[in-house]
């Protein structure tokens, strides 16, 4: 049977509402993380904080940049412990490398977000 254009568009359609539920599942899922609403929770500190110094705009695409990356970075970092943790449960260098790598990554960014929150927010007090 072949499908005309209408159909393939709808197959398309269901596809990407999958996609987005699957994705909408993702993010239920890390905020079961308790790093993940430790990040949440220092995201809502600093856009109340935000809110009360009257950020630019400009301040402010920089600062929900820094907690979306933050935490779309936890995300990536709990998906690898997952997948690591589904290759091997036993002790191997490589898994705990591929860990702390990732572990590493958000480290790194989380480190540059506070600095570059610190640059935004001191000359406000
Ligand atoms: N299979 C393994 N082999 C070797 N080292 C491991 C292994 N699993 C974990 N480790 C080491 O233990 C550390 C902690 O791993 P674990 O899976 O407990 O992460 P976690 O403490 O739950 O991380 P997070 O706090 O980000 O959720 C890793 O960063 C790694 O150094």
């Amino acid at each position: 049977m072949r499908l005309d254009l209408k159909d393939s568009r709808i197959f398309s359609a269901v596809r990407l509402m999958s996609s987005f539920r699957f994705a909408g599942n993702g993010l239920k899922l890390a905020f079961l993380e308790p790093n993940m609403r430790i990040h949440f929770a220092a995201g809502t500190i600093v856009s109340a904080a935000g809110l009360i110094f009257s950020l630019t705009r400009l301040e402010w695409c920089i600062i929900i940049g820094l907690i979306a990356g933050t935490m779309a970075l936890e995300i990536v970092n709990t998906a690898i412990e997952k997948a690591v943790d589904l290759v091997t449960k036993e002790y191997k260098p490589l898994a705990g490398m591929a860990k702390d790598l990732a572990a590493g990554a958000v480290l790194l960014y989380a480190c540059a977000a506070v600095i570059i929150g610190l640059i935004i927010f001191i000359p406000k007090l």
